[in-house]
C-alpha cells in the first residue's frame, strides 16, 4: 500500500470531493466519525474527554468529534486556541454546530490552559497535515502542558507539531501522543523511530479517500499490508520435486557461534528451500548434523573460522552468508574470493557485512542486482555512513542502492526494505520481543530459501521481512514479549506462511 505525502494526501482529499461529488465538511464528518468510532472502543464514557483543536480542519475534527461523543454520553470539554475568527471555513461551521451544553473555553494566554489530571483524557486535535512551520508560542506552551501532564493523550491524524513526511526542526513543540489515530493511510512520520515517543502506538481508519487517485498518485514509500505479500506467495505445484525449489549454501558459524547457523538453516528449511547446504567451520560438523539433519553439511578446512568456499560454488541457487562467521581475516579472504569468482545472489547478514563495510575493494566487487543486505542500525551504519536523522538515513540508504545496485533491509521496529531505484518499503509485522539474539539469523535464513525458490530479490526482501514478522507476532500470542527466543520464530514459521496462503 502506498504511504502519500501530505501534499498528496490534500489532493487525495479534493479528488474524493469532485468524484463522489461531496462537499469537505461531510468528509470532515465522516473522518470525526471514524476516529470517534474508534475511540469509544476504547475510552469509556464516565472519563473526562479533554478536546484541543486548533484552527484549521484538524481542529474541525476535533468539533465534530466533540459532538458525537457528546451524543454518546462522553463528558466533553472543549478548548480552542488563538482567534476563532482566521479558523478554516469548515471548523467555523462545526463550531457552530456544537450543541449549547458544550462551551468552548478560548485559550488566549498560558494562564487560561486548565489543569489536566490523569484521569482525563485527552483528544489533541491542534494540527495534523496542514502544519507548516515549527510549533511555538501559546501552542508551544499548551504542548508542553499537555506533555507533562500524565493524561492519556489521543491524537487525530497526527501528533500536532510533527511534520508529516519531513525533519521537524528542533525549535518546535510536538505533542507526545499515547495513541494516534490517522486518517485511510499512514504517514510515513510513523515508521521512523526517531518519532517513537510523540506518534505513540499508531491506528488507521478508514474515511473512503478516492481508490482511483491512490491508485495512480506515485510515491516511492510504501508498507506492506498481509494482502499486498499473500499475492507474491508462489503455490506449492502439485507434480513438485525438490529441484524446483532451489539449492541454497548458507555459509554461516564459527566457534562458539555454531546456534547461529542452527538457527539459519532451521529457518531456511521451513521457508521452503528444496535443498540446503551448510559450510561450517569444522568443529560445526556434528553439530549442524544433529541439530538440523535435513541440511547437508561441507566442512571448512578451518576448525574455528570459515576460511574457503566449497567447491562448485555456481551450482547453488543463492547463498546466504554471515552469521555467526566473525571478522577474521581469512573469512575475509573467503568473502573476497566469493565476491571475485561467482554472480549469484547474495543474502548478506551479520558480521559478512561488517567485512565488506571495512573494505572498498570488496564493496566494489557485489555483484549488480543480486545482493540483499540485511543490517541492524549498527551494520547499517558502518556499511553505509552515519546519518543526521532517520530522514537522512532514508535518503543515504536509497543512495548506497543506487549506488551499488543492491538491496537493503535495514532491520528495527518498522524494518525499511530499499530497492537500487530507490523504493521503500515499511514492513508492518513483529514485535519488541523479537529483539533478541538469533533472531537475524532467521531472517537470513528465510530469505535465502525465498531467493532460492525463484522469488525476485524484491519479493524476497519483503515476503522475508513480512513472514519473519508475522511469526514472531504469532509467537507472541504463545510465549509472549519477554519469554520470546529466535527458535520461536522457526517453529512459528509453518503457521506463518500458511496465514499467508490462505489470507
Ligand atoms: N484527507 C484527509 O485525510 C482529511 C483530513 N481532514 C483533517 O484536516 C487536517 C488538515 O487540515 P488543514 O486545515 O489543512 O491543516 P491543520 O488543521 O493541520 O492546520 C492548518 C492551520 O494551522 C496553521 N498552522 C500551521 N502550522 C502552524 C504552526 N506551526 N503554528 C501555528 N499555526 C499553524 C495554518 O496556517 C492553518 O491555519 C488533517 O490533518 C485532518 O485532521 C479532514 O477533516 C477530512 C479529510
Ligand atoms: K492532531
Amino acid at each position: 500500500m502506498k504511504i502519500l505525502s501530505a501534499t498528496q494526501t490534500r489532493e487525495a482529499d479534493a479528488a474524493t470531493l469532485q468524484y463522489e461529488e461531496i462537499d469537505s465538511l461531510e468528509l470532515m464528518e465522516r473522518a470525526a466519525k471514524a476516529f470517534a468510532g474508534w475511540f469509544e472502543n476504547k475510552f469509556m464514557p464516565q472519563e473526562p474527554v479533554y478536546i484541543f483543536c486548533g484552527p484549521g480542519n484538524n481542529g474541525g475534527d476535533g468539533l465534530v468529534v466533540a459532538r458525537l461523543l457528546h451524543q454518546k454520553r462522553y463528558h466533553v470539554k472543549v478548548f480552542i486556541v488563538g482567534d476563532s475568527e482566521t479558523a478554516s471555513p469548515d471548523h467555523k461551521v462545526n463550531l457552530q454546530r456544537l450543541p449549547e451544553t458544550i462551551v468552548p473555553q478560548i485559550i488566549n494566554a498560558a494562564t487560561d490552559l486548565p489543569p489536566l489530571h490523569k484521569s482525563h483524557s485527552i483528544i489533541d486535535a491542534l494540527f495534523g497535515t496542514g502544519l507548516n512551520r515549527p510549533v511555538t508560542g501559546l501552542f508551544a506552551e499548551l504542548i508542553d502542558h499537555l506533555n507533562n501532564s500524565s493524561a492519556c493523550i489521543t491524537a487525530i491524524d497526527m501528533p500536532s507539531g510533527l511534520y508529516t513526511d519531513a525533519q521537524t526542526p528542533d525549535d518546535g513543540a510536538i505533542v507526545k501522543a499515547n495513541y494516534t489515530v490517522s486518517f485511510e493511510l499512514p504517514k510515513l512520520a510513523f515508521f521512523l523511530p526517531q518519532h517513537e515517543q510523540f506518534v505513540g502506538e499508531w491506528h488507521v481508519v478508514p474515511i473512503g479517500l478516492s481508490p482511483a487517485f491512490i491508485a495512480d498518485v506515485t510515491t516511492e514509500h510504501y508498507f506492506t499490508t498481509i494482502n499486498d505479500i499473500s499475492k507474491l506467495i508462489k503455490p506449492r505445484k502439485k507434480f513438485s520435486h525438490k529441484g524446483l525449489y532451489g539449492h541454497a549454501l548458507l555459509l554461516c558459524g564459527g566457534y562458539g557461534k555454531m546456534g547461529a547457523a542452527v538457527l539459519a538453516a532451521r529457518a531456511c528449511l521451513r521457508s521452503g528451500v528444496g535443498l540446503l547446504t551448510m559450510h561450517v567451520p569444522s568443529s560445526g560438523y556434528p553439530i549442524l548434523q544433529t541439530a538440523v539433519p535435513e541440511a547437508m553439511t561441507l566442512t571448512d578446512n578451518n576448525r574455528k573460522h570459515i576460511s574457503g568456499l566449497p567447491e562448485d560454488v555456481e551450482k547453488f541457487s543463492v547463498v546466504g552468508l554471515g552469521p555467526g562467521i566473525g571478522t577474521e581475516k581469512i573469512t575475509k579472504t573467503a568473502i573476497g574470493q566469493l565476491l571475485a569468482t561467482s554472480e549469484l545472489p547474495l543474502v548478506i547478514d551479520a558480521d559478512a557485512i561488517n567485512i565488506i563495510a571495512s573494505s572498498e575493494k570488496l564493496k566494489a566487487q557485489l555483484p549488480k542486482n543480486k545482493v540483499i543486505f540485511t543490517p541492524h542500525p549498527k551494520e547499517f551504519e558502518r556499511l553505509v555512513g552515519k546519518s543526521k536523522n532517520d530522514y537522512d538515513r532514508l535518503q543515504d540508504m536509497k543512495e548506497f542502492c543506487r549506488v551499488y545496485s543492491c538491496y537493503i533491509c535495514l532491520k528495527g521496529s518498522h524494518t525499511a526494505i530499499c530497492t537500487p531505484e530507490g523504493k521503500l518499503y515499511f514492513n508492518t509485522t513483529g514485535n519488541a520481543g523479537m529483539a533478541t539474539g538469533g533472531t537475524g539469523d532467521v531472517l537470513t535464513g528465510v530469505m535465502t530459501a525465498l531467493v532460492a525458490q525463484g522469488y525476485s530479490l524484491e519479493e524476497a526482501a519483503i515476503v522475508g521481512v513480512y513472514v519473519h514478522g508475522l511469526a514472531g507476532d504469532l509467537a507472541l500470542q504463545k510465549v509472549g514479549d519477554i519469554a520470546m527466543i529466535a527458535s520461536d520464530l522457526t517453529d512459528h514459521l509453518p503457521q506463518a506462511f500458511m496465514a499467508l496462503v490462505t489470507a
